[in-house]
């Protein structure tokens, strides 16, 4: 028991950087850049910097310097930070990155996305182990940032803005993507982006005990049943098979707000004059938001129920250039086709290139027209990124360092250019 915590190995490394908490509400993230430095000092050739974003949000940037430094460089990314944890619920604690005996690792972060941030680190080693003489020819970035799980604003949100940023002279970027249940590898080339809406309904209060009409419940509930309307006719198509989960526009209510408060709850004889309701509400690139909105102001929140609404846009739909916010996954654009190869000659596959149903800061890039694909190489693995339980096996994380190292070394070694 003891000689195995303490021999250094890619998987005790990667159960090291999971036992550092850095789940919401208080991530540590300077444990965590610590950590990062650390093993990135002991491979060579890395360089390293920390910049800060806000005074509690650092990020951690390394780079192993090209041979031709004026091509535009690429970039893996990942994040810092990790939803919480209800350790009651998970049969090993969180943040023990505990090893069971059929090698599944349990840790808050297993998947999302502490995986990858490692796997970037133990591929450059190895291949700089395997062969000592290769160089890059383009700046291979690693990028750990803060707050992706909390939008990013305080993340990679303000690092696009930052001249250190621009400095980077981006081609290309890699990010998370999501584990695969079956034998191929899946790959992501735009996300949805979320439109976080709350409605509200006024109307005339009253004694509960009376029938009357335009109260805010009623107002607020005509409203309910068109959502779910048109929340059932978006699940239909799915469930017909027509549109993948994160190809049709997502609604979910996640919070209703509403009721007179009493010492003991909610007094119940009051008709509210108010009444809310929140939804997360997702947009595939390829949805129109101007009948989104349309559709939003005519049925679900009319003014002539006494409706208004708010919508928060936190992502975009459109890059700079107006285009919709999506990478091209096919053989016209030659990133596609090597990181495509270079996935094939690590023995792998991939599925066919899908939109994320969530959200990360891959928007951020593909909003300044970056390509970026998502991808996390864990197959033949349950998907339990935010779930309780997160785990991975240590052979799915070791097969991830040899993919990463054909991927690195085929990007990195790139020739070409892309003007898209
Ligand atoms: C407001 S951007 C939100 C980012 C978040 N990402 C991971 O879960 C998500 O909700 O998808
Ligand atoms: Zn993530
Ligand atoms: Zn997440």
């Amino acid at each position: 028991l003891h000689e195995n915590k303490e021999s250094d190995t890619p998987i005790s490394r990667f159960q090291q950087y999971l036992r550092i908490n850095t789940a919401h509400p208080n991530p540590n993230y300077t444990a965590a850049i610590n950590y990062l430095t650390n093993f990135a000092n002991s491979i060579p050739n890395l360089h390293s910097k920390v910049i800060h974003l806000t005074p509690t949000s650092p990020l951690l940037l390394l780079t192993w310097p090209g041979s031709n430094p004026s091509l535009p460089s690429i970039l893996f990314n990942s994040h810092l930070d990790s939803v919480p944890a209800e350790p009651d619920k998970w049969t090993h604690p969180p943040f023990s990155a505990h090893k069971t005996s059929d090698g599944r690792i349990f840790a808050r972060g297993a998947q999302d996305d502490k995986c990858i941030g490692m796997q970037y680190l133990e591929s450059i080693k190895a291949i700089q182990t395997s062969d000592s003489k290769f160089v890059p020819l383009r700046n291979v970035h690693i990028l750990y940032v803060p707050e992706e799980e909390v939008g990013g604003f305080d993340g990679m949100g303000k690092f696009v803005e930052l001249k250190e940023f621009e400095e980077l002279n981006l081609g290309f970027m890699m990010d998370e993507g999501q584990a695969s249940p079956n034998d191929e590898f899946r790959v992501f080339y735009a996300d949805r982006t979320p439109w976080h809406t709350v409605i509200k309904a006024v109307g005339t209060p009253g004694h509960g005990s009376k029938l009357y009409d335009n109260t805010a419940m009623e107002n607020l509930m005509k409203s309910m049943e068109v959502i779910t309307k048109f929340r059932e006719s978006m699940f239909d198509m799915v469930k017909a098979g027509l549109a993948a989960n994160s190809e049709v526009i997502s609604v979910n209510p996640v919070f209703l707000n509403a009721g007179t408060p009493s010492p003991t709850g909610f007094m119940m004889n009051m008709q509210p004059s108010e009444a809310e309701a929140g939804f997360d509400i997702r947009m595939p690139p390829t949805a129109d938001p101007e009948l989104m909105r349309k559709i939003i102001e005519e049925q679900w929140a009319p003014a002539w129920r006494n409706m208004t609404y708010k919508i928060t846009e936190k992502g975009f739909l459109r890059d700079i250039m107006g285009r919709p916010l999506m990478t091209l996954a096919s053989d016209s654009n030659p990133w596609w086709s090597v990181f495509n190869e270079a996935v094939t000659r690590a023995g792998g596959k991939l599925s066919k290139p899908e939109i994320l149903a969530s959200t990360t800061d891959a928007r951020f890039m593909r909003r300044l027209g970056i390509p970026t694909f998502g991808f996390s190489p864990m197959k033949n693995t349950p998907i339990l990124l935010h779930d309780h339980n997160e785990n991975l096996k240590d052979t799915v994380y070791l097969e991830g360092i040899k993919v990463y190292e054909c991927i690195i070394k085929s990007l990195s070694s790139f020739e070409g250019s892309y003007e898209h």
